[in-house]
């Protein structure tokens, strides 16, 4: 069964879903350039930590495909790095646009020294660098579907099936495609060893009766849809055996941000002796900050909270406070950060990083 796709790329052709759409139209958008790209991110037509990173890098790869080349390599790698620039400051949370950014700049840096290279090939490597994030993100979570599947399965050797609790929208439409908590559950699902997947609405954006409910009945898994509110009631009505959630940014000591939401769940997961998962590539994972105190959060606009679409639901004049993202600590993190190279305690990832 083939999973849905939020990015379609052919030969320097960009298309993004519009997900503010779902569930009641798949609606498919050209992206023509980095501003396009920028604005579809931070109106979140397209989100995901994953899927943020691919579609800027991939309408960078868009401009400079119909780029006549610079006259130097240094000129091109001034232009790659301004764009890179300028596309991090979509959104502040998910590190995976920073950490591409980054890559593709350290590429561009290379490529400038080696006098082997001229301006022409140049651009050439930094397009077919940008293109390769596809594939090698739905390589990532296959692998993390794989290594999250067999580590739950052996936590829980003695369960014909299980029961597990995701939040927000980890899946195909935050991704190149699969996912990775939804990747897992996926897994499981292969494996014949899913007996139902509670997901939470995720408020005030939805990403999970919107979005991770349409990819689960798209792909007849079993899935059972809940407010946000049920969480605990629900961890001891179904006897959840484990909860998986995705990260926008892992710090180096395994505190980890994700949305808004998940610190609650983490809570909720250690009182009711329930595995705590975060599923994420090592591409959302920044050693470069010790912990979670560091990490920026983003705060959305009200409306989001205020409004269903273009209706009122909440009193006017109210205050509100719309925060992204918040960061749950890693000793709450009890069934370990599942990644494409493994199932790592949350404190022992740098050694393979
Ligand atoms: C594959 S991880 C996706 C990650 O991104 C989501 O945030 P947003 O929808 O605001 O981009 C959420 O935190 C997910 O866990």
């Amino acid at each position: 069964m083939a999973t849905l796709q939020a990015i379609k790329y052919n030969d320097g052709q960009l298309e993004i879903l519009d997900q503010l759409l779902l569930p009641e139209s798949c609606t498919f958008v050209p992206i023509w350039n980095v501003e396009d790209a920028w604005a579809a991110i931070r109106e979140m037509k397209v989100r995901g930590a994953p899927a943020i990173a691919i579609v800027g890098c991939l309408s960078l790869a868009v401009e400079l495909r119909k780029l006549a080349a610079p006259e130097t390599k240094e000129e091109l790698c001034r232009l790659v790095q301004e764009k890179l620039d300028y596309l991090v400051t979509s959104r502040p949370t998910a590190v995976n646009m920073h950490l591409a950014a980054e890559a593709c700049v350290k590429l561009c840096t290379q490529l400038t020294d080696n006098t082997s290279v001229n301006v022409a090939e140049a651009k050439d490597d930094i397009v077919k660098h940008l293109e390769a994030m596809l594939a090698n993100d739905i390589a990532d979570n296959r692998a993390i579907g794989e290594h999250g599947a067999s580590d739950i399965m052996k936590k829980n050797a003695t369960k014909d099936k299980l029961r597990m609790m995701t939040h927000c929208n980890t899946g195909s439409l935050a991704t190149a495609g699969y996912g990775t908590a939804l990747g897992v559950i996926r897994s499981l699902h292969t494996a014949s060893k899913l007996d139902q997947v509670y997901c939470t609405e995720t408020r005030p954006y939805n990403q999970g009766s919107r979005l991770t409910a349409f990819e689960l009945v798209y792909e007849k898994i079993p899935a059972t849809l809940i407010c946000d509110s049920m969480a605990a009631a629900a961890m001891k009505q179904f006897k959840i055996d484990a909860v998986i959630v995705g990260a926008d940014r892992v710090a180096a000591n395994g505190d980890t941000a994700n949305k808004i939401g998940t610190y609650q769940l983490a809570v909720l997961a250690k009182s009711h002796d329930i595995l705590f998962y975060v599923a994420a590539p090592f591409s959302s994972i920044d050693f470069q900050i010790p912990n979670g105190h560091s990490i920026p959060i983003e705060e959305r606009p009200h409306s989001e909270m205020t409004h269903t679409g273009s209706i009122r639901t909440a009193a006017a004049g109210i205050n509100c406070w719309n925060p992204g993202f918040d960061v749950t600590p890693a000793e709450l993190i009890t069934g370990g950060i599942i990644t494409e190279k493994g199932v790592f305690k949350p404190d022992q990832l740098a050694p393979h990083q």
